[in-house]
Protein backbone atom coordinates (compact mmCIF):
# COMPACT_ATOMS: atom_id res chain seq x y z
CA UNK A 1 0.00 0.00 0.00
CA UNK A 2 2.63 2.56 0.88
CA UNK A 3 4.57 1.92 -2.48
CA UNK A 4 1.41 2.85 -4.30
CA UNK A 5 1.30 6.27 -2.39
CA UNK A 6 4.90 6.28 -4.21
CA UNK A 7 3.66 7.17 -7.43
CA UNK A 8 2.62 10.35 -8.00
CA UNK A 9 -0.11 12.07 -10.02
CA UNK A 10 0.97 12.39 -13.70
CA UNK A 11 2.52 8.71 -13.65
CA UNK A 12 1.79 6.94 -16.88
CA UNK A 13 -0.58 4.30 -16.81
CA UNK A 14 2.30 2.24 -18.50
CA UNK A 15 4.39 2.84 -15.90
CA UNK A 16 2.16 2.54 -13.14
CA UNK A 17 1.21 -1.08 -14.47
CA UNK A 18 4.70 -1.89 -14.82
CA UNK A 19 5.13 -0.66 -10.93
CA UNK A 20 2.27 -2.45 -9.36
CA UNK A 21 2.92 -5.84 -11.58
CA UNK A 22 4.91 -6.92 -8.88
CA UNK A 23 2.26 -6.66 -6.21
CA UNK A 24 0.26 -9.27 -8.13
CA UNK A 25 0.61 -12.81 -6.92
CA UNK A 26 0.94 -13.99 -11.09
CA UNK A 27 3.12 -11.59 -11.73
CA UNK A 28 3.76 -12.87 -15.33
CA UNK A 29 3.58 -9.33 -17.06
CA UNK A 30 -0.06 -11.13 -18.91
CA UNK A 31 -2.73 -9.20 -16.99
CA UNK A 32 -0.05 -5.77 -17.42
CA UNK A 33 -0.64 -6.88 -21.37
CA UNK A 34 -4.19 -7.54 -21.04
CA UNK A 35 -4.82 -4.21 -19.68
CA UNK A 36 -2.68 -2.53 -22.02
CA UNK A 37 -5.03 -3.69 -24.55
CA UNK A 38 -8.16 -2.57 -23.11
CA UNK A 39 -6.33 0.97 -23.03
CA UNK A 40 -5.49 0.99 -26.26
CA UNK A 41 -8.55 -0.04 -27.42
CA UNK A 42 -9.71 2.82 -25.14
CA UNK A 43 -7.72 5.28 -26.73
CA UNK A 44 -9.49 4.28 -30.02
CA UNK A 45 -12.98 3.96 -28.93
CA UNK A 46 -12.91 7.58 -27.22
CA UNK A 47 -11.43 9.04 -30.62
CA UNK A 48 -14.62 7.36 -32.74
CA UNK A 49 -17.46 9.07 -29.81
CA UNK A 50 -15.54 12.59 -30.17
CA UNK A 51 -16.21 12.18 -34.11
CA UNK A 52 -19.33 10.11 -34.21
CA UNK A 53 -21.04 12.98 -35.43
CA UNK A 54 -18.50 14.02 -38.03
CA UNK A 55 -18.21 10.15 -39.33
CA UNK A 56 -21.92 9.71 -39.28
CA UNK A 57 -21.49 6.75 -36.85
CA UNK A 58 -24.54 8.02 -34.57
CA UNK A 59 -28.23 6.11 -34.53
CA UNK A 60 -29.20 3.26 -34.55
CA UNK A 61 -27.54 0.46 -36.24
CA UNK A 62 -30.50 -1.33 -37.07
CA UNK A 63 -30.30 -4.59 -34.97
CA UNK A 64 -31.32 -5.72 -31.35
CA UNK A 65 -28.95 -7.74 -28.87
CA UNK A 66 -29.90 -10.37 -27.38
CA UNK A 67 -31.21 -7.83 -24.79
CA UNK A 68 -33.94 -6.90 -27.07
CA UNK A 69 -32.60 -3.49 -27.23
CA UNK A 70 -31.80 -1.63 -30.24
CA UNK A 71 -27.64 -1.68 -31.11
CA UNK A 72 -26.53 1.52 -31.31
CA UNK A 73 -23.78 2.30 -33.88
CA UNK A 74 -21.94 2.62 -31.21
CA UNK A 75 -22.35 0.45 -29.25
CA UNK A 76 -20.92 -2.14 -32.23
CA UNK A 77 -18.42 -0.48 -33.12
CA UNK A 78 -16.93 -0.55 -29.67
CA UNK A 79 -17.54 -3.56 -29.55
CA UNK A 80 -15.63 -4.94 -32.74
CA UNK A 81 -12.76 -2.17 -30.98
CA UNK A 82 -12.56 -3.91 -27.76
CA UNK A 83 -12.44 -7.50 -28.63
CA UNK A 84 -9.97 -7.02 -31.59
CA UNK A 85 -7.63 -5.27 -29.20
CA UNK A 86 -8.04 -8.24 -26.74
CA UNK A 87 -7.79 -10.88 -29.45
CA UNK A 88 -4.96 -9.56 -30.99
CA UNK A 89 -2.91 -8.50 -26.80
CA UNK A 90 -2.89 -12.63 -27.14
CA UNK A 91 -3.75 -13.17 -23.44
CA UNK A 92 -7.85 -13.27 -23.33
CA UNK A 93 -9.25 -16.58 -24.96
CA UNK A 94 -12.57 -15.55 -23.77
CA UNK A 95 -15.17 -12.63 -23.93
CA UNK A 96 -17.95 -12.06 -22.68
CA UNK A 97 -20.18 -9.22 -24.22
CA UNK A 98 -23.59 -7.24 -23.57
CA UNK A 99 -23.58 -7.24 -27.78
CA UNK A 100 -22.51 -10.96 -28.27
CA UNK A 101 -25.55 -13.54 -27.19
CA UNK A 102 -22.72 -16.17 -26.99
CA UNK A 103 -19.46 -16.10 -25.38
CA UNK A 104 -16.83 -14.88 -28.11
CA UNK A 105 -14.23 -17.31 -28.09
CA UNK A 106 -10.73 -15.61 -29.47
CA UNK A 107 -8.30 -18.27 -31.04
CA UNK A 108 -5.71 -17.63 -28.21
CA UNK A 109 -6.23 -21.14 -26.54
CA UNK A 110 -3.06 -20.20 -24.74
CA UNK A 111 -4.52 -16.83 -22.72
CA UNK A 112 -5.48 -16.96 -18.86
CA UNK A 113 -8.08 -14.59 -18.89
CA UNK A 114 -11.71 -14.20 -19.90
CA UNK A 115 -12.82 -10.74 -19.88
CA UNK A 116 -16.51 -9.96 -19.61
CA UNK A 117 -17.74 -6.19 -20.93
CA UNK A 118 -20.37 -3.68 -21.71
CA UNK A 119 -18.43 -2.18 -24.58
CA UNK A 120 -20.58 0.68 -24.41
CA UNK A 121 -23.11 1.70 -21.54
CA UNK A 122 -25.39 4.61 -21.47
CA UNK A 123 -26.41 3.63 -24.57
CA UNK A 124 -29.19 6.37 -24.71
CA UNK A 125 -27.25 9.06 -24.37
CA UNK A 126 -24.80 8.41 -27.27
CA UNK A 127 -26.37 10.71 -29.26
CA UNK A 128 -26.84 13.36 -26.67
CA UNK A 129 -23.38 14.19 -25.95
CA UNK A 130 -23.90 12.99 -22.13
CA UNK A 131 -21.14 10.85 -20.40
CA UNK A 132 -21.30 7.51 -21.66
CA UNK A 133 -18.39 4.11 -21.16
CA UNK A 134 -16.82 1.17 -20.85
CA UNK A 135 -17.51 -1.66 -18.18
CA UNK A 136 -14.66 -4.84 -17.93
CA UNK A 137 -14.11 -7.65 -15.98
CA UNK A 138 -11.29 -9.91 -15.62
CA UNK A 139 -11.28 -13.25 -14.34
CA UNK A 140 -8.37 -15.90 -14.62
CA UNK A 141 -9.53 -19.63 -16.20
CA UNK A 142 -11.02 -21.98 -13.44
CA UNK A 143 -8.26 -24.26 -14.53
CA UNK A 144 -4.81 -24.57 -15.94
CA UNK A 145 -6.64 -26.33 -18.90
CA UNK A 146 -6.19 -24.27 -22.52
CA UNK A 147 -8.11 -24.43 -25.31
CA UNK A 148 -10.75 -22.21 -25.10
CA UNK A 149 -13.01 -21.17 -22.13
CA UNK A 150 -15.54 -22.94 -20.72
CA UNK A 151 -19.18 -21.55 -19.42
CA UNK A 152 -17.59 -22.12 -16.25
CA UNK A 153 -14.56 -20.32 -16.82
CA UNK A 154 -17.42 -17.25 -17.71
CA UNK A 155 -19.91 -17.97 -14.87
CA UNK A 156 -17.95 -17.14 -12.10
CA UNK A 157 -19.05 -15.04 -8.98
CA UNK A 158 -17.38 -11.67 -9.06
CA UNK A 159 -15.63 -12.59 -6.10
CA UNK A 160 -13.16 -14.25 -8.53
CA UNK A 161 -11.89 -11.22 -10.49
CA UNK A 162 -8.95 -10.48 -10.92
CA UNK A 163 -9.00 -6.91 -12.35
CA UNK A 164 -12.30 -4.61 -12.74
CA UNK A 165 -12.85 -1.40 -13.97
CA UNK A 166 -14.24 1.07 -16.47
CA UNK A 167 -13.96 4.23 -18.90
CA UNK A 168 -15.98 6.92 -18.70
CA UNK A 169 -16.15 9.10 -22.13
CA UNK A 170 -16.91 12.57 -20.51
CA UNK A 171 -15.51 16.20 -20.27
CA UNK A 172 -12.69 14.33 -19.86
CA UNK A 173 -11.75 10.46 -20.38
CA UNK A 174 -10.92 8.36 -17.72
CA UNK A 175 -9.83 5.00 -17.24
CA UNK A 176 -10.86 3.92 -13.29
CA UNK A 177 -9.30 0.74 -12.33
CA UNK A 178 -8.21 -2.24 -9.27
CA UNK A 179 -6.75 -5.51 -9.45
CA UNK A 180 -7.51 -5.60 -5.93
CA UNK A 181 -5.36 -3.29 -4.07
CA UNK A 182 -7.19 0.27 -4.12
CA UNK A 183 -8.68 2.15 -7.05
CA UNK A 184 -6.92 4.11 -9.44
CA UNK A 185 -7.89 6.77 -11.88
CA UNK A 186 -6.00 7.82 -15.17
CA UNK A 187 -7.24 11.04 -17.18
CA UNK A 188 -6.43 10.30 -21.09
CA UNK A 189 -4.30 13.28 -22.79
CA UNK A 190 -5.47 12.80 -26.33
CA UNK A 191 -2.64 15.22 -27.74
CA UNK A 192 -0.54 13.04 -26.12
CA UNK A 193 -2.47 9.72 -26.42
CA UNK A 194 -1.45 8.79 -22.57
CA UNK A 195 -3.78 7.98 -19.69
CA UNK A 196 -1.77 9.68 -16.65
CA UNK A 197 -2.58 9.17 -12.90
CA UNK A 198 -5.00 11.79 -11.86
CA UNK A 199 -7.10 9.88 -8.76
CA UNK A 200 -4.57 7.91 -6.80
CA UNK A 201 -6.30 5.56 -4.45
CA UNK A 202 -9.85 6.82 -4.54
CA UNK A 203 -11.99 6.48 -1.61
CA UNK A 204 -15.90 6.89 -1.74
CA UNK A 205 -17.21 9.23 1.33
CA UNK A 206 -19.09 6.72 3.33
CA UNK A 207 -21.57 9.08 3.43
CA UNK A 208 -23.18 11.00 0.64
CA UNK A 209 -26.19 13.25 -0.36
CA UNK A 210 -26.57 12.81 -3.91
CA UNK A 211 -29.22 9.51 -4.68
CA UNK A 212 -29.23 8.45 -8.17
CA UNK A 213 -32.40 6.27 -9.67
CA UNK A 214 -34.77 6.71 -12.70
CA UNK A 215 -38.12 8.11 -10.44
CA UNK A 216 -40.25 7.64 -13.94
CA UNK A 217 -40.33 3.66 -12.90
CA UNK A 218 -41.18 4.86 -8.83
CA UNK A 219 -44.89 2.93 -9.02
CA UNK A 220 -43.40 -0.17 -9.72
CA UNK A 221 -41.12 -0.04 -7.13
CA UNK A 222 -40.50 -2.08 -4.01
CA UNK A 223 -42.03 -0.19 -1.31
CA UNK A 224 -38.92 -0.20 0.99
CA UNK A 225 -36.98 2.02 -2.20
CA UNK A 226 -40.06 4.02 -2.17
CA UNK A 227 -39.53 5.16 1.39
CA UNK A 228 -35.84 5.21 1.14
CA UNK A 229 -36.35 7.97 -1.85
CA UNK A 230 -38.82 9.78 0.40
CA UNK A 231 -36.50 9.68 3.04
CA UNK A 232 -33.47 10.88 0.56
CA UNK A 233 -36.16 14.27 0.24
CA UNK A 234 -36.90 14.78 3.74
CA UNK A 235 -33.10 15.00 4.06
CA UNK A 236 -33.36 17.26 1.32
CA UNK A 237 -30.74 15.42 -0.17
CA UNK A 238 -29.97 15.61 -4.39
CA UNK A 239 -31.33 13.49 -7.07
CA UNK A 240 -28.92 13.39 -10.25
CA UNK A 241 -29.59 10.63 -12.94
CA UNK A 242 -28.10 11.34 -16.55
CA UNK A 243 -28.78 7.21 -17.37
CA UNK A 244 -25.72 6.07 -17.84
CA UNK A 245 -24.78 3.77 -15.20
CA UNK A 246 -20.86 4.86 -15.71
CA UNK A 247 -21.73 8.58 -15.26
CA UNK A 248 -23.87 7.94 -12.26
CA UNK A 249 -21.61 5.63 -10.80
CA UNK A 250 -18.12 7.65 -11.14
CA UNK A 251 -19.85 11.30 -9.43
CA UNK A 252 -20.92 9.10 -6.73
CA UNK A 253 -17.55 7.17 -6.37
CA UNK A 254 -16.11 10.56 -6.32
CA UNK A 255 -18.43 12.75 -4.29
CA UNK A 256 -20.71 10.24 -2.00
CA UNK A 257 -23.98 9.22 -3.27
CA UNK A 258 -26.01 6.06 -4.13
CA UNK A 259 -27.15 4.09 -7.15
CA UNK A 260 -30.48 2.37 -6.94
CA UNK A 261 -31.83 0.24 -10.03
CA UNK A 262 -34.47 -1.58 -8.43
CA UNK A 263 -36.90 -4.66 -10.04
CA UNK A 264 -39.66 -3.34 -11.43
CA UNK A 265 -42.58 -4.28 -13.04
CA UNK A 266 -40.98 -3.50 -16.77
CA UNK A 267 -37.14 -5.32 -15.28
CA UNK A 268 -38.62 -8.24 -12.00
CA UNK A 269 -34.80 -8.73 -12.05
CA UNK A 270 -33.35 -5.04 -12.49
CA UNK A 271 -32.04 -4.02 -15.35
CA UNK A 272 -28.68 -4.38 -15.17
CA UNK A 273 -26.55 -7.40 -15.59
CA UNK A 274 -24.77 -9.31 -13.25
CA UNK A 275 -21.84 -10.44 -15.03
CA UNK A 276 -20.44 -6.94 -16.88
CA UNK A 277 -22.26 -4.39 -15.29
CA UNK A 278 -22.47 -5.08 -11.66
CA UNK A 279 -19.53 -7.31 -10.73
CA UNK A 280 -16.95 -4.65 -11.91
CA UNK A 281 -18.78 -1.28 -10.53
CA UNK A 282 -19.24 -3.69 -6.76
CA UNK A 283 -15.50 -4.84 -6.89
CA UNK A 284 -14.80 -1.17 -7.69
CA UNK A 285 -16.60 0.26 -5.56
CA UNK A 286 -15.63 -2.50 -2.49
CA UNK A 287 -11.93 -1.45 -3.23
CA UNK A 288 -12.99 2.17 -2.47
CA UNK A 289 -14.64 1.80 0.55
CA UNK A 290 -18.54 1.30 -0.51
CA UNK A 291 -20.86 -1.23 -0.72
CA UNK A 292 -22.99 -3.02 -3.71
CA UNK A 293 -25.96 -5.48 -2.98
CA UNK A 294 -29.07 -6.03 -4.87
CA UNK A 295 -30.94 -5.22 -2.15
CA UNK A 296 -29.86 -7.70 0.16
CA UNK A 297 -27.22 -9.87 -1.00
CA UNK A 298 -23.72 -8.75 -1.65
CA UNK A 299 -23.60 -8.77 -5.43
CA UNK A 300 -20.00 -9.93 -5.53
CA UNK A 301 -20.91 -13.66 -4.00
CA UNK A 302 -23.99 -13.77 -6.26
CA UNK A 303 -23.13 -16.68 -8.63
CA UNK A 304 -24.38 -16.11 -12.36
CA UNK A 305 -26.44 -18.67 -14.38
CA UNK A 306 -26.62 -16.90 -17.22
CA UNK A 307 -24.38 -14.58 -19.31
CA UNK A 308 -26.65 -11.88 -19.49
CA UNK A 309 -28.76 -12.20 -16.22
CA UNK A 310 -30.00 -9.01 -14.45
CA UNK A 311 -29.65 -7.83 -10.86
CA UNK A 312 -31.04 -5.28 -9.08
CA UNK A 313 -28.43 -2.88 -7.77
CA UNK A 314 -27.92 -0.54 -5.21
CA UNK A 315 -24.38 0.58 -4.95
CA UNK A 316 -22.28 3.69 -3.64
CA UNK A 317 -21.37 4.92 -0.19
CA UNK A 318 -21.88 2.38 2.76
CA UNK A 319 -24.01 4.40 5.38
CA UNK A 320 -26.40 5.38 2.21
CA UNK A 321 -26.32 1.47 1.07
CA UNK A 322 -27.21 0.24 4.96
CA UNK A 323 -29.86 2.83 4.89
CA UNK A 324 -31.94 1.51 1.91
CA UNK A 325 -31.61 -2.25 3.55
CA UNK A 326 -33.07 -0.90 6.45
CA UNK A 327 -36.00 0.87 4.45
CA UNK A 328 -36.34 -2.67 2.51
CA UNK A 329 -36.13 -5.26 6.01
CA UNK A 330 -38.74 -2.88 7.74
CA UNK A 331 -41.28 -2.63 4.75
CA UNK A 332 -40.45 -6.58 4.26
CA UNK A 333 -41.68 -6.98 7.87
CA UNK A 334 -44.60 -4.54 8.01
CA UNK A 335 -45.59 -6.08 4.64
O1 LIG B 1 -33.36 4.25 -18.97
P1 LIG B 1 -33.28 3.57 -17.66
O2 LIG B 1 -34.33 2.51 -17.45
O3 LIG B 1 -33.21 4.52 -16.52
O4 LIG B 1 -31.90 2.76 -17.67
C1 LIG B 1 -30.67 3.45 -17.68
C2 LIG B 1 -29.62 2.44 -17.38
O5 LIG B 1 -29.52 1.53 -18.46
C3 LIG B 1 -28.21 1.55 -19.02
O6 LIG B 1 -28.19 2.41 -20.11
C4 LIG B 1 -27.92 0.12 -19.44
O7 LIG B 1 -26.68 0.02 -20.04
P2 LIG B 1 -26.44 -0.05 -21.62
O8 LIG B 1 -26.59 1.31 -22.14
O9 LIG B 1 -25.06 -0.58 -21.69
O10 LIG B 1 -27.45 -1.01 -22.20
C5 LIG B 1 -27.33 2.08 -17.90
O11 LIG B 1 -26.17 2.71 -18.34
C6 LIG B 1 -28.25 3.09 -17.22
O12 LIG B 1 -27.93 3.33 -15.89
MG1 LIG C 1 -24.58 -0.82 -19.66
MG1 LIG D 1 -23.96 -1.29 -23.24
Amino acid sequence: MDDQLALPVGTTLDRFIMRKQEEFPYATGELSQLLRDIALAAKIVNREINRAGLLGITGNYGQQNVQGEEQQKLDVIANIRFIRALRNGGEVCTIISEEDDHVIQTGNTEGKYIVAMDPLDGSSNIDVNVAIGTIFSVYRRTSDASGDGTLEDCLQSGARQVAAGYIIYGSSTMLVYTTGCGVNGFTYEPSLGEFFLSHPMIMTPSEGKIYSCNEGNLNSFPEGIKAYLDYCKEQNYTSRYIGSLVGDFHRNLLKGGVYIYPATAKAPNGKLRLVYECNALAMIIEQAGGMATDGTERILTKTPTELHQRSPLVIGSPEMVEKVHTFLAEKVLTA
